[in-house]
């Protein structure tokens, strides 16, 4: 689902935010980029989903190349994939069943279909008794689960999610990361960056990627 061969990103201004680095990341897999402030974490996600180009090697996701001549291709992609942002990114002034409904713009079902999955995604995150308040009274941890379910709801066959823990105290981080594992499927890979390494100190079921200084090292394979 995502090959990397040689794949460096050094920005405008002179910035080598990626070393060089070869991977492979496979369909219905679960992967955890750490690594401290400014290794590269965002700037790997952002490659992903082709809002930054990679200025070196070749990189494919969901067999799309990410190039500065793909636009198009690349459009197309991110409606494979679902975007989790620290800041969730949720529309205020709009119910929590509205910012669902966004993430849904692009699927071509009816009316009642896409009510129905609204409704399922926020009973699967725990926010269905949720689904008339505005974002803008919701917790921080409501609004990440907002967050998530506007980017799993189309069913996507990558979740990409940057620092979706932050803010969290440690019980909220840890259940948002669960909800996250949860959508692992044989259709879906789920990438989180975290800071947080203690949350993730689980022996089995992940890949990791630990980054530094924009070196690329996996430091385990399933
Ligand atoms: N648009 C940009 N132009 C120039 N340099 C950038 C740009 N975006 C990021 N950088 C630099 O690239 C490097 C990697 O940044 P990136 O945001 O990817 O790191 P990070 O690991 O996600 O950090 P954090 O955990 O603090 O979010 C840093 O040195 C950063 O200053």
């Amino acid at each position: 689902m995502i090959e990397a061969q040689k794949v460096e990103l050094i920005y405008p201004d002179g910035t080598q935010a990626i070393k060089p680095f070869d991977l492979t990341i496979g369909k219905g897999e679960l992967w955890y980029i750490t690594g401290p402030s400014g290794s590269g974490k965002t700037s790997f996600l952002k490659m992903l989903v082709g809002e930054v180009i990679p200025t070196g090697g070749i990189l494919s996701v969901l067999k799309t190349h990410i190039s500065e001549t793909n636009g198009k291709s690349i459009r197309r992609l991110r409606q494979d994939i679902g975007p989790v942002f620290q800041d969730f990114r949720v529309l205020e002034g709009h119910t929590v069943f509205e910012n669902i409904r966004i993430g849904m713009r692009f699927l071509k079902i009816s009316r009642t279909e896409m009510n129905q999955s609204a409704m399922e995604i926020l009973g699967r995150v725990g926010l269905e008794h949720k689904a008339n308040t505005l974002v803008d009274h919701l917790s921080w941890g409501e609004r990440q689960r907002v967050g998530i379910a506007r980017a799993s709801v189309r069913k996507p066959k990558l979740i990409v999610a940057d620092e979706p823990t932050g803010n969290l105290d440690h019980d909220n981080a840890v259940k948002i990361l669960d909800l996250l594992e949860s959508f692992v499927s044989s259709e879906t890979t789920v990438i989180i960056t975290t800071h947080a390494t203690h949350l993730i100190e689980k022996p089995f079921g992940h890949q990791l990627i630990h980054m530094d200084l924009g070196n690329i090292k996996v430091e385990r394979e399933v």
